[in-house]
């Protein structure tokens, strides 16, 4: 199994160039099915995800080739599979994204219950409660989810219980082919769901109101092709501004959309960072050493889950003690075992992690369980004095294009060793 090996202590000084969204690629690789001509899509991380999706549609006899390390052409013509066997899908949460295009093009689909970062229970009830409400006839039986509908799906409204970004994404691409019109209620804000909303009006959908709590879709007959480019990683882009504040260096981030990290970047500024930024770039200028800063996670546009272990690994080298409290999912923080084994000093109470911050890491053997977990455990590894092995990168790759070659051109000492 494939492992990083860092040695820390070296500041993070340079460019780097952002990918592509993998939580926006993975919906817009799933929507492209709704249409009936030929869609390309450019900006697509090469990442293990992304691999799966592909493969997915292979599987679902979709043809397509990939034109260039980033860029995909997807011919979904043809379709003549609709089942997305648990093989494929159990490494990937946004696996279960092709529900709702399935069902509406399909109008059979069986999606084996979606993998992905075991960070909580993660249902799928609002998912399968809003595709019934759009008339579909739904049973959960050994693992699969059976789905079919008679006719084509009727637009309703929907009101969801929770704010879910793939819920959200999965009733918005179901209700595009849906009779009338369908609106989402109480819908995820992320900007995630904005890029996906803009490719399938690209394709001649119609939908309004994304990026708000209500989304409006008025149901159109088919879906023709088209080509778009997906939105920049705004993930990527403050694991990347925090490794930099966090190694005391002086980072830019380009072909990003600062615009995206309006909760992120407010914090690395109470942290002691200097930030400058243009339409779509963002620059970070480290103090000697961060101070702590208090985290809430919440729903778009508050601080983003995806974005706390990177901030718990910050506060474990700050100057003064800070809290990270996860509100979304209930088991994410399994990478503070890992950050303690390297000297942290981090104690857990319910949702919060309250973080002493220290002098210094020590490098260690640490293990990822996760993508974002993985990613702390990489920052933490660029602090440390010393060597830090992390073992099972395979979760950063799910996430991360290309991580030790960005971070090496950054100054980094990192290697991926077999
Ligand atoms: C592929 C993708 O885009 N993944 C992102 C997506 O995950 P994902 O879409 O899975 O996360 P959700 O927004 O759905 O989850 C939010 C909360 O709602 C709960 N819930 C969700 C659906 C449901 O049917 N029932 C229910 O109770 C979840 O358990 C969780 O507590 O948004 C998360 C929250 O920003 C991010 O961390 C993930 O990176
Ligand atoms: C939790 C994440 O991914 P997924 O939903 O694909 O598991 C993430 O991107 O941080």
């Amino acid at each position: 199994m494939q492992k990083l090996v860092i040695t820390g202590g070296r500041a993070l000084r340079g460019e780097v160039v952002i990918s592509g969204a993998k939580n926006a690629a993975l919906p817009i690789l799933m929507a492209s099915i709704l249409a009936t001509e030929d869609v390309q899509i450019d900006n697509v991380p090469a990442l293990q995800d992304v691999k799966t999706s592909m493969k997915l549609l292979a599987d679902l006899g979709v043809n397509s080739e990939q034109l260039s390390l980033n860029s995909y052409l997807i011919h979904p013509q043809q379709l003549t599979n609709h089942i997305a066997s648990y093989d494929l899908v159990k490494t990937m949460r946004a696996s279960i994204l092709i529900l709702g295009p399935l069902l509406a093009r399909h109008r059979k689909a069986q999606v084996s219950l979606p993998g992905g970062c075991a960070i909580g229970a993660r249902p799928v009830n609002l998912h399968i409660e809003g595709l019934r409400e759009m008339g579909a006839h739904i049973t959960v039986e050994n693992g699969y989810i059976h789905a079919e509908v008679e006719d084509r799906l009727q637009g309703a409204t929907i009101v969801m219980d929770t704010v879910s970004v793939t819920g959200t994404e999965n009733l918005m691409m179901a209700a595009t082919l849906a009779k009338g019109v369908t609106t989402i209620e109480n819908a995820a804000r992320e900007p995630e769901v904005v890029d996906l909303a803009k490719f399938l009006n690209t394709l001649g959908a119609d939908i309004r109101g994304a990026g708000t709590d209500t989304i409006k879709i008025h149901g159109v007959e088919k879906l023709h092709g088209g080509h778009y480019s997906v939105q920049p990683d705004r993930i990527e882009t403050g694991t990347f501004l925090v490794a930099a504040l966090a190694t005391g260096g002086d980072v830019t981030c380009k072909n990003t959309d600062p615009s995206m990290l309006d909760a992120v970047m407010k914090k690395l500024t109470e942290a002691g960072a200097i930030i400058s930024k243009g339409d779509d770039w963002i620059r970070l200028q480290a103090p000697e050493r961060p101070r702590p800063v208090n985290v809430i996670t919440a729903p778009h546009p508050a601080f983003p889950t995806d974005m706390q272990a990177q901030f718990c690994a910050l506060n474990a080298i700050a100057d003064g003690t800070g809290w990270v409290r996860e509100t979304i999912f209930e088991n994410r923080f399994m990478h503070v075992p890992e950050l303690q084994r390297m000297g942290a000093n981090i104690e857990l109470e319910g949702n919060t992690a309250i973080c002493k911050g220290v002098a210094k890491l020590e490098g260690a053997q640490v293990m990822c369980t996760d993508l974002r977990a993985s990613a702390s455990l990489v920052i933490a590894g660029l602090v440390a004095e010393g060597e830090t092995t992390v073992q099972r990168i395979y979760h950063i790759d799910r996430g991360y294009e290309t991580i030790e070659k960005k971070l090496t051109a950054l100054g980094a000492q990192i290697e991926r060793r077999d």
